[in-house]
């Protein structure tokens, strides 16, 4: 192991605990998902441990719906380990400090959303995010430093690469397994086709990744924001911001450049959705992309027909990742792409690998089980990156 790991640590100390909450929330309320599930067991195993432990996470980016207290995952997380979980509403100033000291042997308490401290966000090289007053005044509060949060690894984020330059660091169970799958699932080759299905909202981060996979990667089945975007860039008059959105135009304009040169150096790699699903008198409408002469509606999912062409992409392959819903699944009506494509990959026996926080809630939430695939990862950006070989940064920084 390239790190150590909570084997490694004596049990009953006071430890400073990363880990990664961040969950999709509706009309504000935060939704239990895969990643409760999987932190429980290090929580679990810290408490059984007789530890003191202050946990760390962030929720959402200012700005963006989602952005909101961690009060209510402190709760989801007590349901989680079946034992009381404290909250405070403070990152690290005199509130946070003074429930940290009052912490006893078992206790778990979740400070507020990291990304409420202004030091947290911007990325910034380790050395730096080691000297913020973040950093600094919670480091002589703990013994040890905890990190479980693979899934935001590939960020460099004051509570994720800051701490382990000034403590002693481990990494708890999340990441450990995480890491070595994901590594281990960078490293194989497979002698068929291999495809990779991308969707989702965080389109600049898969758009990256793809122009590092393309000799990995035979077929690319798009869908999501991404998959808007590349059919903008085909001269479709979709994958544009209409209303209030936020999703297409700064997206866009970080990678209209990328996209074209992709389109245009691999076209015959890259499927995009032949239709796309809106909302129309409060049912699913569908209309076939070559109908389109202007945006005039939300598209919310890949259409029916565009399914039937990825399937047999899908069925005909060795290995298939998913980074990402090709739509908005959360709502039936536009479930029928990310759930056909999971049923494809389902039915047959290739290697799998669903990532991501979002899209592996859609195994369960439309009758699949987590043992149809290969690997549910709770990682989305980080296990793509991870795909191409590619360091992540939070990970890095426990190996030193
Ligand atoms: N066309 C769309 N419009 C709005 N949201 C979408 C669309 N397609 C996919 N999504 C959303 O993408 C989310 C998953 O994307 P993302 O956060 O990037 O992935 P993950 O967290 O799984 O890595 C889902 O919650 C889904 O609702
Ligand atoms: O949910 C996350 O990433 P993911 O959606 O790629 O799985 C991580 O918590 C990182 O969050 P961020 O993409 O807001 O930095």
């Amino acid at each position: 192991m390239t790190f150590q790991t909570l084997d490694d640590i004596e049990d009953g100390q006071r430890v400073l605990v990363r880990l990664d909450l961040n969950s999709p929330v509706e009309d504000g309320d935060v939704q239990d998902n895969r990643r409760f599930d999987r932190h429980a067991e290090t929580i679990r195993e810290l408490v059984d441990r007789d530890f003191e432990v202050a946990v760390m996470a962030h929720q959402g980016r200012p700005g963006r719906d989602d952005f909101v207290s961690l009060e209510q995952h402190a709760d989801i997380l007590a349901d989680h380990i079946d034992s009381d979980v404290e909250f405070v509403a403070d990152t690290f100033g005199p509130d946070a400090i003074h429930e940290i000291a009052g912490l006893e042997a078992g206790d778990v308490l979740v400070l507020e959303n990291t990304r409420m401290c202004d030091e947290e966000l911007p990325e910034e090289d380790p050395e730096v995010k080691a000297q913020t007053e973040f950093v600094q005044t919670l480091k002589g509060e703990f013994d040890a430093y905890v990190n479980d949060a693979y899934s935001a690894a590939h960020r460099s984020h004051a509570s994720l690469v800051g701490f382990p330059l000034v403590m002693d660091a481990y990494a708890g169970r999340v990441m450990e397994t995480e890491y070595e799958a994901n590594t281990a699932i960078a490293e194989k080759e497979f002698e068929g086709n291999v495809t990779m299905v991308v969707g989702g909202t965080k389109a600049t981060d898969v758009i990256d990744v793809m122009t590092h996979l393309d000799e990995k990667v035979d077929d690319f089945l798009l869908g999501g924001i991404a998959g808007e975007l590349f059919l903008r860039a085909a001269g479709y008059p979709v994958g544009y911001d209409i209303d209030d959105a936020d999703l297409y135009d700064h997206q866009w304009e970080k990678n209209s450049e990328k996209i074209e040169s992709m389109l245009d150096a691999h076209r015959d790699q890259i499927s995009l959705a032949v239709d796309l699903a809106y909302e129309d008198d409060g049912s699913r409408a569908e209309q076939s992309v070559d109908d389109i002469d202007e945006k005039t509606v939300s598209y919310l999912d890949v259409g029916s027909e565009t399914v039937m062409e990825y399937s047999p992409v899908i069925r005909d392959s060795e290995a298939v990742f998913v980074k990402g819903a090709l739509g908005m699944f959360e709502d039936e009506r536009f479930s029928v792409g990310t759930a056909g494509v999971l049923e494809a990959i389902a039915d047959t026996d290739c290697f799998s690998v669903v990532g991501g926080g979002d899209t592996s809630r859609a195994i369960e939430m439309y009758g699949m089980s987590e043992d149809e695939f290969g690997h549910v990862s709770i990682a989305g950006g980080a296990y793509i990156r991870a795909l191409t070989g590619a360091e992540l940064v939070g990970v890095e920084v426990l190996k030193r």
